[in-house]
């Protein structure tokens, strides 16, 4: 029994964390918000805006924002993927015992190369995990743009409930059950969309954009597969609807990171110069980890990992991967 699933406390005041307030409150919820900064938790309080993260956007004024977590009948996990753990310790267990928690970021953590609902069963073992993810920038959903997504829980019954509480006029949730299949899916993409802008940073032309991304879909499967997901969640919001989005708009975070790469400039610089969050760069080397430890063969997602390591450039990995030994398709 889940409910009451009246109110919301998000945990994570950046873009997203204030996208999904924004989602929750036009769905007609009440909704704490913690973001780290007292001046920035005044902002949203008194002005309804997040500059810093969303412009002049103007937010709901029942999201109050909290520099302390707040209890309610659902927790959304919004900071960072590799933040995860550390904001869920910083948590009063009782918040999350026994309490819907939704993870929302798209990585896997560095050294345990977890998915994010694996470290609330770490963190959390009496928490109830469900995990969104889907083509959705943050901008679009606190506009009201419309927008859909796949949240994914191990309860049919109970993630239809949660999608129902969260659902507005512009958020359409889609119920499903494959928790390992959505978050690989969530966090590959980052690792392609960079990817995918390295190939048009290096002017490799919209037909080499395209096949990258076909084929980032087969590795992808084959990842998902491997780890116990079903591949027919690639067919789905959080698969193809987020990697082609991901992967083909200047933007994605993740799309512009790897266009900086594809023109030639190194990780370091392009993380010197501020760059904003692209999870796909911490997530890159967990994939490869992964995909040695499971056997599974990645060559784009080795790809990738030369160029953010510098260890060979794009024109040297290019010939690598069409000297490939030709294969069938499937
Ligand atoms: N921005 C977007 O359009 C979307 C982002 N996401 C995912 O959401 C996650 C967060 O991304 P964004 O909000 O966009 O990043 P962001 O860089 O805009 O904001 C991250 C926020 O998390 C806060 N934070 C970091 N560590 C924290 C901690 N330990 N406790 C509390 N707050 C902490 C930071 O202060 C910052 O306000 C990422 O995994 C991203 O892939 C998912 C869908 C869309
Ligand atoms: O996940 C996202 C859209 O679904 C946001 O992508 P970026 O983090 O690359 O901006």
């Amino acid at each position: 029994m889940i409910e009451p699933l009246e109110t919301v406390s998000v945990i994570g005041g950046g873009a997203w964390g204030t996208a999904l307030a924004q989602a929750a409150a036009m769905a007609g919820r009440p909704v704490s918000l913690l973001v780290r900064d007292a001046a920035q938790a005044e902002e949203i309080n008194h002005s309804h805006t997040n500059t810093a993260y969303l412009g002049d956007q103007v937010l709901s004024a029942s999201i109050i924002a909290t520099t302390t977590a707040q209890a309610a009948d659902i927790i959304i996990m919004a900071v960072p993927a590799q933040a995860t753990r550390s904001a869920l310790a910083a948590m009063d267990p009782a918040m999350l015992a026994g309490r819907p928690v939704v993870l929302s970021a798209k990585g896997l953590e560095t050294g345990t190369l977890q998915r994010q609902s694996e470290i609330l069963v770490d963190m959390a073992p009496d928490a109830i995990p469900f995990v969104l993810s889907g083509p959705s920038f943050a901008i679009d959903v606190a506009a009201g743009r419309p927008t859909a997504v796949t949240l994914a829980g191990d309860d049919a019954n109970q993630t239809s409930k949660l999608a129902a509480a969260l659902a507005g006029p512009s958020f359409r949730p889609y119920a499903a059950d494959d928790r390992i299949g959505v978050e690989i899916a969530g966090a590959l993409k980052n690792v392609y969309a960079l990817a995918c802008g390295a190939v048009d940073g290096a002017d490799l032309g919209a037909s080499a954009r395209s096949a990258l991304l076909a084929r980032a879909y087969a590795e992808m499967s084959r990842m998902v597969v491997a780890m116990g997901g079903s591949a027919m969640t690639l067919t789905g919001l959080a698969g193809l609807g987020d990697l082609t989005l991901t992967c083909t708009s200047t933007q994605s975070r993740n799309y512009q990171f790897g266009i900086a790469l594809g023109r030639g400039e190194s990780t370091e610089a392009i993380l010197a110069a501020g760059a904003k969050l692209a999870e796909g760069v911490a997530t890159a080397p967990v994939a490869a980890a992964l995909a040695a430890s499971l056997d599974v063969d990645a060559p784009l997602i080795a790809a990738v990992n030369q160029v953010l390591t510098g260890t060979a450039d794009i024109a040297t990995i290019v010939a690598g991967l069409m000297s490939r030994p030709l294969k069938r398709e499937d």
